[in-house]
C-alpha cells in the first residue's frame, strides 16, 4: 500500500455516464421494446435475457442512461427488440457490434436496423450522448430522485447506497452468516503491496540536474564535471542538458497517483516516484489561491505573496495551524524548517521509521520529504557496491558516500528554500564528522533534530539483514542469497568500526523501542510544537504486527433518504449488515482475546457494532461524522437549492470548506490525531465503527493518500477495510460482505 489514488472526481475523470437513444416514427403493430445487451456485465454481458429495456421518452423517441464501470470503458454493444410481454423471441439489430470507447462510439453513426418477421426492416434513428460525472453529482442526482420517489434514469450507480432497496431484497431472504471461508468476500483493493520504502522517497534533483544517471541498463551516465569540481554553482550552464524525469501518464498505475520512471534502470518495476505527489499537497491555509468566504476558514494571516513565510503554513487547522503561527512567530527564520536527520548502523529501521513520520506529518498538513542517501548512492556508483565500497578506510568509497549526501543535503535545503517544511533526510549519518558536515550545511538554512535508532535485540537485527537482502535494490542482481547475506554483514562491520552514537546538538534517541520491551527514548534539547508531536508520535508506535479495520455504520435511515448528518437507526439492510460483521469479527478475530471494538457516539455505528459479541466496545467522540453544521438533516440537493453558495463552496475546496456552524475535512483530521496515535500504540486488534467522511481521513492516513484527496476517497458501505500493520509496513484487503 503506502500510495493512494490520483482520481478526483472533479477533474476530467469522474465516471462515464451515458445516454443512448433510438428514434423511430413508424407504428408498430404489437408492442416491441428496445434493449441494449453488451459485452459487459452491466449490459448483459451478451446475454439477451438480461439486456437492459430503454425507457420512452415520447412517442418516438427511445433512451438507456447508464454508468459505465471505470474498468469497462470499452464496451460492444447492440440494439435489440424484444415483445412486451413474453420476451421471446427478441430481434437483434442487423449488422456488426458497436464499440464505445470511453463514451465514444466508433465507427460511422449508423443508424439501427431490424428485420422483422414478414421480412420488413424498421429503422432507428440512433444517438449516444456521454459526460463525465463527478459521484458528488451522481450521489445529488440519486437523492433527488429518492426525495421525488420516481424512477432514476440512472442506473447501476457503484455507490451501495444506491442500490440498497435491490440489496435488501436480495440478502433478506439468507440468513447473515458469513461462509467460513473468508477469501469468498475479498474484492481487490485501490492500491496494491507494499514497496521497499527507501525507493519511495525524494527523486533526487541535483542528479537530474547534473546529468548523472544509471542508464536504463544499469550503466552509469557519468555527470559533466566542472573544473573547480563545485555541483552547486554549475546548475545553470548544465541545465539544458539535463535529463527530466517526466511522469509517463500512459504508465500511471490505475488508482494510485504515482508514476513509474522512465529512465532509472536500475530501479524495480514498482518504483513510484514521490515529486510528483508532491504536486497534489496544497500547502497552505494562508496560500493566497485560497477563496474566502464566510465559512470556509476562520484563519487568516496577511501574508505578502513573496513573504517568506508564505509557504509555512501547513495545511491544516487547529493546534497544528496554531503551534506552527505560534513558533514562526516566536523562533529564528531558520527554525521555520525542521530537518529531520536519521543516525543509525544500518538495519536500525532508519528508513522505515523515515516514511512513517513523513506519512504522519503530511496527513497532519505538514510539507514534509523523505530524502534517502542510498537511493542518490545507487543513482550515482550503481546498486551494485561490494562490502568494500562501505570501509571506512578506502578513501575513494569515503568520499563518494559523503559527496551523495551533500547532495542530498543541497537537494533539500533548496526544496526548503522554495517552501517545503519538513526534510527528513535519511542515511547512516554514524561519524560525527559526517553529522559535522550537515550541522555547517544547514547554517542559517534550517534547524536539524538528529533521530538516532538504536537496537540491541540480536533477533531483531538478524531479521532486519535477512529482510533486507531480500528488498533491497542494492542485493536486486545477486541471484545468491547466501552471498547478498555475507556481503551485507561486511558492510555492517565496516559500519561499526566507526559508528559514533549522536552526544551533539539536539538529538531524539529511540533505543529498543519495538522490540516490545525495555525500551525507551532519551531526547535531548528539544523544543517547539511540531518537534514535541514528533517524540510523542515516536514513543507510541512499534512493530508488532496487527490488524485494524475499518468500516462505516450499516445503512442508516438517513442514508436511505439521502440525508446527511442527523443520529439515526439504521435500516433493515443495515440492520443485515450489522449481524455479517459480528459474524466476520467472530470469525476473523476469534483467538484475539484482546481485540476491542471502536464506534462513534452516533446511533448508526453502536447499532451496527451490536451485534458483536465477547469483545469491549468503546464509543469515541472524536469517531463522530462530520459536523455538518446548518445543513445536518438536509440532502445535498436541498443545499443545492436553498445555499448554493455553500454548495459551490465546498464543491471548490471540499477539503476546507467548513460547514456554518459544522466542520471541514481539515477539522476532521485534527481531532482524529488521538485516534491515530492511539491506533500506532495499541497492539491488539481494533474494529472502528465509524462514518464516511471520518473513515476517509484514518484511511489517508494509512494508505499515505495526499490531504487533497481525502473528501474524494470511495468509502463503500456494507465493506471492511483490513489494514495489516506489519514489519514492512502497512498492507490493505477490502471485504464487501453485502
Ligand atoms: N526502531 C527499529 N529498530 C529495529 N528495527 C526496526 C525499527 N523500526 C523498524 N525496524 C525494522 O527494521 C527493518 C529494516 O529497516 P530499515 O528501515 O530498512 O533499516 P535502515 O534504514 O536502518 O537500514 C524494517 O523492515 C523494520 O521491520
Ligand atoms: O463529505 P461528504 O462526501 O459529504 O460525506 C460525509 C457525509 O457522509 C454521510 C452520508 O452521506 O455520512 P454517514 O456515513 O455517517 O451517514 C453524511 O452523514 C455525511 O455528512
Amino acid at each position: 500500500m503506502g500510495s493512494g489514488s490520483s482520481r478526483h472526481p472533479d477533474r476530467e475523470d469522474g465516471q462515464l455516464y451515458v445516454s443512448l437513444k433510438m428514434e423511430n416514427y413508424t407504428k408498430l403493430k404489437g408492442e416491441l421494446i428496445p434493449h441494449v445487451y453488451g459485452s459487459v456485465p452491466l449490459i448483459g454481458s451478451w446475454d439477451s435475457s438480461k439486456a437492459l429495456p430503454m425507457e420512452r421518452e415520447s412517442t418516438s423517441m427511445w433512451e438507456l442512461s447508464f454508468v459505465v464501470p471505470p474498468n469497462h470503458e470499452t464496451l460492444y454493444f447492440k440494439f435489440l427488440l424484444k415483445p412486451k410481454y413474453n420476451h421471446e423471441p427478441c430481434i437483434v439489430e442487423e449488422g456488426p457490434n458497436r464499440l464505445l470507447i470511453a463514451g465514444t462510439l466508433q465507427g460511422d453513426g449508423r443508424s439501427a436496423s431490424f428485420k422483422l418477421d414478414n421480412e420488413d426492416i424498421i429503422e432507428y434513428r440512433v444517438f449516444v450522448k456521454a459526460d463525465r460525472v463527478s459521484p458528488f453529482d451522481l450521489a445529488a442526482s440519486w437523492r433527488a430522485f429518492q426525495e421525488n420517489r420516481r424512477h432514476s434514469s440512472v442506473r447501476d450507480v457503484p455507490d451501495v447506497s444506491i442500490n440498497s432497496s435491490l440489496m435488501a431484497g436480495a440478502e433478506h431472504g439468507s440468513s447473515a452468516s458469513l461462509e467460513l471461508d473468508l477469501e469468498h468476500y475479498v474484492v481487490p483493493a485501490p492500491t496494491t503491496s507494499a514497496v521497499y520504502a527507501a525507493n519511495l522517497t525524494e527523486t533526487p534533483r541535483s542528479l537530474k540536474r547534473t546529468g548523472v544517471f544509471s542508464g536504463t541498463d544499469g550503466t552509469i551516465i557519468p555527470r559533466p564535471s566542472s573544473k573547480d569540481g563545485h555541483t552547486s554553482n554549475d546548475r545553470s550552464a548544465t541545465t539544458k542538458q539535463m535529463e527530466v524525469i517526466v511522469p509517463d501518464p500512459t504508465r500511471v498505475p490505475s488508482g494510485s497517483g504515482m508514476v513509474d520512471s522512465k529512465s532509472m534502470g536500475t530501479f524495480p518495476s514498482l518504483q513510484k516516484q514521490d515529486s510528483y505527489r508532491g504536486l497534489l499537497v496544497d500547502r497552505g491555509v494562508g496560500s493566497p489561491r485560497l477563496v474566502k468566504s464566510p465559512s470556509i476558514t476562520n484563519f487568516t494571516l496577511d501574508l505578502k505573496p513573496d513573504s517568506d513565510a508564505k509557504n509555512m503554513m501547513p495545511a491544516a487547522a487547529g493546534a497544528v495551524a496554531a503551534g506552527a503561527v505560534a513558533d514562526q512567530m516566536l523562533g529564528p527564520k531558520e527554525d521555520r524548517h525542521l530537518a529531520i536527520v536519521l543516525v543509525g548502523l544500518p538495519v536500525r529501521g532508519k528508513t522505515f521509521t523515515a516514511a512513517k513520520l513523513t506519512r504522519y506529518l503530511r496527513w497532519l498538513g505538514h510539507d514534509t520529504k523523505h530524502f534517502n542517501v542510498g537511493k542518490y548512492r545507487r543513482l550515482k556508483h550503481g546498486s551494485n557496491q561490494t562490502a568494500d565500497f562501505f570501509r571506512a578506510d578506502n578513501p575513494e568509497g569515503l568520499e563518494a558516500r559523503n559527496e551523495v549526501a551533500a547532495l542530498a543535503m543541497e537537494d533539500m535545503i533548496a526544496w526548503m528554500q522554495e517552501g517545503g517544511q519538513v526534510g527528513i533526510f535519511d542515511a547512516t549519518n554514524s561519524s560525527s564528522r559526517r553529522r559535522n558536515m550537515l550541522m555547517k550545511m544547514a547554517e542559517g538554512n534550517c534547524k536539524i533534530i538528529f533521530l538516532e535508532t538504536i537496537c540491541n535485540d540480536p533477533k531483531l537485527i538478524e531479521r532486519n539483514i535477512r529482510l533486507k537482502v531480500q528488498q533491497s535494490p542494492d542485493y536486486a542482481e545477486e541471484p545468491d542469497f547466501e552471498a547478498g547475506y555475507r556481503d551485507f554483514k561486511n558492510r555492517l562491520d565496516n559500519y561499526e568500526k566507526v559508528y559514533e552514537p549522536v552526544e551533539e546538538g539536539s538529538y531524539i534517541k529511540m533505543i529498543d523501542m519495538v522490540s516490545g520491551h525495555g525500551g525507551q527514548i532519551q531526547v535531548n534539547n528539544i523544543s517547539g510544537y511540531l518537534p514535541g508531536r514528533i517524540v510523542f508520535f515516536l514513543v507510541n508506535t512499534h512493530l508488532t504486527p496487527r490488524p485494524i479495520f475499518l468500516t462505516r455504520h450499516g445503512e442508516s435511515l438517513y442514508n436511505v433518504r439521502g440525508r446527511i448528518g442527523g443520529d439515526t437507526a439504521i435500516s433493515e439492510t443495515g440492520e443485515l449488515y450489522a449481524k455479517k460483521l459480528a459474524n466476520f469479527v467472530e470469525k476473523r478475530l476469534k483467538n484475539e482475546k484482546a481485540a476491542s471494538i471502536w464506534t462513534s457516539t452516533l446511533q448508526r455505528t453502536i447499532l451496527t457494532a451490536n451485534p458483536i459479541a465477547g469483545f469491549p466496545k468503546i464509543q469515541w467522540r472524536a469517531l463522530d461524522e462530520i459536523n455538518s453544521g446548518v445543513c445536518d438533516g438536509m440532502t445535498y440537493e436541498e443545499i443545492k437549492k436553498n445555499m448554493p453558495e455553500e454548495y459551490e463552496s465546498r464543491k471548490k475546496d471540499k477539503l476546507r470548506y467548513r460547514y456554518p456552524r459544522g466542520e471541514s475535512y481539515l477539522d476532521v483530521i485534527q481531532r482524529l490525531e488521538p485516534v491515530i496515535i492511539e491506533l500506532e500504540r495499541q497492539r491488539a486488534p481494533v474494529v472502528v465503527v465509524s462514518h464516511q467522511a471520518v473513515l476517509r481521513a484514518l484511511y489517508a492516513y494509512f494508505a499515505d493518500r495526499p490531504l487533497n484527496e481525502i473528501p474524494h476517497i470511495e468509502m463503500p458501505l456494507h465493506t471492511i477495510i483490513e489494514i495489516q500493520m506489519g514489519v514492512t509496513g502497512v498492507q490493505e484487503k477490502r471485504y464487501k460482505l453485502m
